[in-house]
């Protein structure tokens, strides 16, 4: 995996990253590359939308220079940001057949968003398969095997089936229904960047085969961030990077949050179940298990304005109080690392240390602000 996780199989859990060394606060454990990126753009809007069909980063508009280029075939559907990113992916993500497939999507104006989604990830997997075996196997050996909803299986992989090459490659059903169970467990979103405006979008979905193997746990000690539309040092713009987000032993499972962590019990048990099919007992389900509605309620007055956490909705300090009883064990986690931006819910985690010293600033892997930690 890397020099600071390795992989181990649990009980309860399938295969688990743990830390194979005492970490520190803000290190980066795992970056990990896309082996797949498929379009979340709704249907019809992303014809002129205006990002790179390829490594997804916004194209910016320039009245001097061009800054768009095309795909041959689909003209106006499908853009690059420059003809590096054009000429590799007509040989790999954009090539005659995902060209042609997503030709005869576009045909297919009545389709629901979620069904969208899963014809292109299938587009891109079967793609996959026909460009890079050993990715594909990659993909293959993920968690997931069977998707459930039969209605929509037999309809996606009639279309699927109905595309250049797949047919005669002869494809089966329960290939595909494979597939789709992987996207489900293991697809990363590639957001838009944070507006408190509105609510945040997913640009792009990825297969990460390496991050692909990090537990949930619902107080995570590490968070991912991606840079989608930054200027990257060393890697790719589509890499994503997971750093710790306090001081670990070793042998400690690493485990990142599957959504926001503000979600109430009842919201994260339901996502974990239907979309994960499994139900979480971690430390803090445990405690919230025992929670009343009026319990639940008071932390997210809490949540949406009286930053305190202490429940009583007046906006005193009595923070310190409640981090002491077990009734309340995970107010710290929320004080210190959830962002404080409105409409965020951001998880914070310290940049990476420099010359083993940890860093006092936070970085929020949602909205990217940095700020001064201020809870010791
Ligand atoms: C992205 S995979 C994580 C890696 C996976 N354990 C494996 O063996 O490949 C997500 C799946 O891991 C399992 N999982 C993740 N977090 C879990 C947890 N807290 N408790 C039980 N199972 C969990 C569930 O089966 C879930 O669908």
């Amino acid at each position: 995996m890397s020099d600071s996780i390795k992989m181990v199989e649990t009980l309860n859990k399938g295969r688990s990253l743990v830390s194979c060394r005492p970490l520190k606060a803000g290190e980066i454990v795992l970056k990990d590359s896309p082996i797949l990126l498929y379009s979340a753009v709704p249907h019809g809007a992303d014809v002129g939308a205006n990002y790179c069909s390829h490594c997804f980063r916004t194209i910016p508009n320039s009245p001097h220079s061009p800054t768009k280029f095309h795909c041959p075939n689909c003209t106006t559907a499908t853009l690059f940001c420059s003809p590096n990113c054009q000429s590799i992916a007509l040989s790999t993500s954009h090539t005659p057949f995902v060209c042609q497939s997503l030709t005869l999507l576009r045909a297919l104006d009545s389709l629901p968003h979620d069904h969208h989604l899963q014809v292109r990830f299938l587009i891109s997997a079967y793609n996959l398969a026909m460009v890079s075996p050993s990715h594909f196997q990659t993909l293959l050996s993920l968690q997931g095997q069977t998707f459930t909803d039969d209605a929509s299986l037999t309809f996606l992989h009639t279309f699927i089936s109905s595309t250049p090459n797949v047919g005669s490659f002869g494809f089966s059903v329960e290939l595909t229904a494979a597939l789709l169970a992987k996207d489900k467990l293991n697809a990363f979103g590639l957001m838009e960047p944070f507006d408190q405006s509105k609510e945040r979008s997913v640009r792009a979905y990825g297969i990460y085969p390496r991050a692909s193997f990090f537990n949930h746990d619902c107080l995570p000690n590490a968070c991912r961030f991606d840079y989608v539309d930054s200027v990257v040092e060393c890697g790719s713009n589509t890499d994503i990077v997971v750093r710790v987000i306090h001081d670990l032993p070793e042998g400690r499972e690493i485990c990142l949050s599957y959504f926001p962590v503000n979600l109430k019990y009842s919201e994260r048990q339901t996502s974990l179940k239907e979309d994960y099919g499994f139900t979480c007992d971690c430390d803090r389900c445990k405690v919230e298990a025992n929670w009343s509605d009026d319990e639940e309620e008071e932390e997210d007055m809490d949540d949406d304005g009286d930053d305190d956490g202490d429940g009583d909705g007046d906006g005193d300090d009595g923070m310190r109080v409640d981090l002491e009883t077990e009734y309340f064990p995970h107010a710290y986690f929320f004080a210190r690392y959830m962002c404080n931006k409105e409409n965020c819910w951001g998880t914070l985690a310290p940049l990476p240390p420099g010359d083993a010293r940890p860093s006092t600033v936070m970085e929020c892997n949602v909205c990217g602000n940095l700020s001064k930690c201020e809870v010791s």
